[in-house]
């Protein structure tokens, strides 16, 4: 798709058949993304399809058509500002490294064992997300990877997604009305799911309505985001306090901030281990930071702020592999591009995220390269480059709210892992992207790793 992209300045339209009456524009052309993500936003939206897709999702504000995505947004979104959820996430990081990490790695190492380093990080992100989201721990990393049924139902459900984004709608539809394959383990992982969350939210109403908080989590942060979303819900009662609307909104938060955050360390890790120059860079700005030869958790923000060619690595590293590849929209009018070409309301609109990583005009030459410096400002900080040109969180008003959270926990866990442990990526497994809606590694990560301290 790169390839044919580049040979044909950046755009194609691939027209279907009569039969499924749908054409196909895939762009990686920075002003047509300027026009769909920001100037005209309003005309591309999710469509009907992503919302049949996430059906599961019920309630959520990110199914929501474009009017009352805005008028939710403003509810469900307004926690990322508030300056008791910036406190607790140094305190979630330092619980989540401390209690899950630390311990699972200490124990591969004395064991001498190979560890999966996807499984790990998928555990990790699942639990840090909890706590931020419910205040509850789930625990799920944890030596020996305890059975979870939270996040095998998150799987169930992610493998179910990805049929549907593949097979016709009327194919998964009817799937779905006899409760075969995917579709009956996906109407099984969603009663799981919706169960554990609304304990979840029963729990935390009546700790609220008692106005006493979670005593054993006190210990870890005193926000979260349902209490917050119980607080602000106006009294306590109508819509936003209610069950449904609680979970589904939960469980996009758990969905978004999972297996993108995690899908990107594995592929760091992968990175740094094919570039030991820049690994060494990296551990250097670590020990300039943190020199005593001793363990050490990295948690805190003014620490962390300091980490300045990690976050470069890791902006590399979402340019050459970013977990969301694509990002589709469907307009609701007709409109002709900035490179001319003309949409209609059947027209599906594929901007590649991939395939703009890897452009000669966007990043020069040696875009194939893995170097964090292009990311480095003169001053010494991260240079910014526009979202039209770096989709990896999306842009315009439908863009990630969670991008600093997300740099924040990836910044905590690698900067963590590379002080303390050696880690040693196992020669001659398969490295591969997944087929599916995020760019997940498809077997994983085999690694050792040995006690630096
Ligand atoms: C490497 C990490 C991450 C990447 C690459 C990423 C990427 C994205 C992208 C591309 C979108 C826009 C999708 C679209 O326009 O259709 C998005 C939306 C979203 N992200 Fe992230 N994300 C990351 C981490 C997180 C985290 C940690 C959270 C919070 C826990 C989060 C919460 C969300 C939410 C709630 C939305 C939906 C926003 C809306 O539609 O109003 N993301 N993310």
């Amino acid at each position: 798709m790169t390839q044919i992209l580049a040979e044909n300045k950046g755009t194609v339209m691939f027209k279907t058949s009569w039969f499924t009456k749908t054409d196909i524009l895939l762009t990686s052309d920075p002003n047509n993304v300027q026009h769909v993500m920001n100037s005209n936003f309003s005309i591309y939206q999710r469509g009907s399809e992503f919302r049949n897709v996430f059906d599961f999702l019920g309630e959520a504000v990110f199914i929501k058509d474009l009017d009352e995505w805005r008028e939710e947004k403003k509810f469900t979104h307004s926690f990322y500002k508030e300056n008791d959820f910036q406190k607790s996430t140094p305190k979630i990081i330092y619980h989540t490294l401390e209690k899950g990490l630390i311990p699972v790695l200490d124990h591969i190492s004395h064991q001498n064992g190979v560890l999966d380093l996807q499984s790990l990080f998928n555990r990790y992100m699942l639990d840090s997300t909890c706590i931020m989201a419910t205040g509850f721990d789930l625990g799920s990393l944890r030596v020996g990877f305890p059975k979870c049924p939270l996040l095998v139902a998150m799987d169930d459900i992610a493998e179910a997604i990805f049929r549907r984004h593949i097979l016709p709608e009327r194919v998964w539809k009817l799937q779905r009305w006899l409760r075969v394959g995917k579709e009956k383990k996906m109407a099984e992982a969603c009663t799981i799911f919706n169960q554990i969350l609304e304990d979840y939210v029963s729990e935390k109403s009546k700790l609220s309505a008692n106005n006493n908080n979670n005593q054993e989590n006190e210990d870890i942060t005193n926000f979260d985001v349902l209490k917050f979303y119980l607080s602000e819900a106006t009294g306590g009662s109508g819509k936003h306090a209610e069950k449904t609307f609680l979970a589904a909104n939960i469980m996009t938060l758990l969905f978004a901030g999972k297996d993108t955050s995690a899908a990107l360390l594995t592929w760091f890790f992968y990175l740094i281990s094919e570039n030991p120059l820049a690994q060494n860079k990296i551990l250097e700005e670590i020990r300039q930071n943190f020199p005593k030869p001793q363990k050490h958790i990295f948690s805190k923000t003014e620490e962390l702020g300091k980490l300045v060619y990690l976050q470069s690595a890791l902006c590399e590293t979402l340019r050459l592999f970013p977990t969301a590849p694509v990002i589709i929209r469907d307009p609701t009018q007709e409109d002709v591009l900035p490179s001319g070409h003309q949409v209609y309301r059947n027209t599906k609109v594929i901007l590649c995220t991939y395939a703009m990583g890897r452009m000669n005009e966007i990043w020069g030459e040696d875009f194939g390269e893995f170097k964090p410096e292009r990311w480095m400002s003169e001053k010494g900080g991260i240079r910014h480059v526009a979202s039209s040109s770096f989709l990896a969180f999306g842009a315009g008003p439908w863009a990630c709210p969670g991008r600093e959270l997300a740099f924040t926990r990836m910044k905590a866990v690698a900067a963590t892992i590379l002080h303390n442990f050696n880690v040693h990526v196992l020669e001659g497994q398969i490295i591969s992207p997944s087929v599916s809606a995020l760019l997940t590694m498809r077997h994983g990560l085999n690694v050792t790793v040995s006690n630096r301290y």
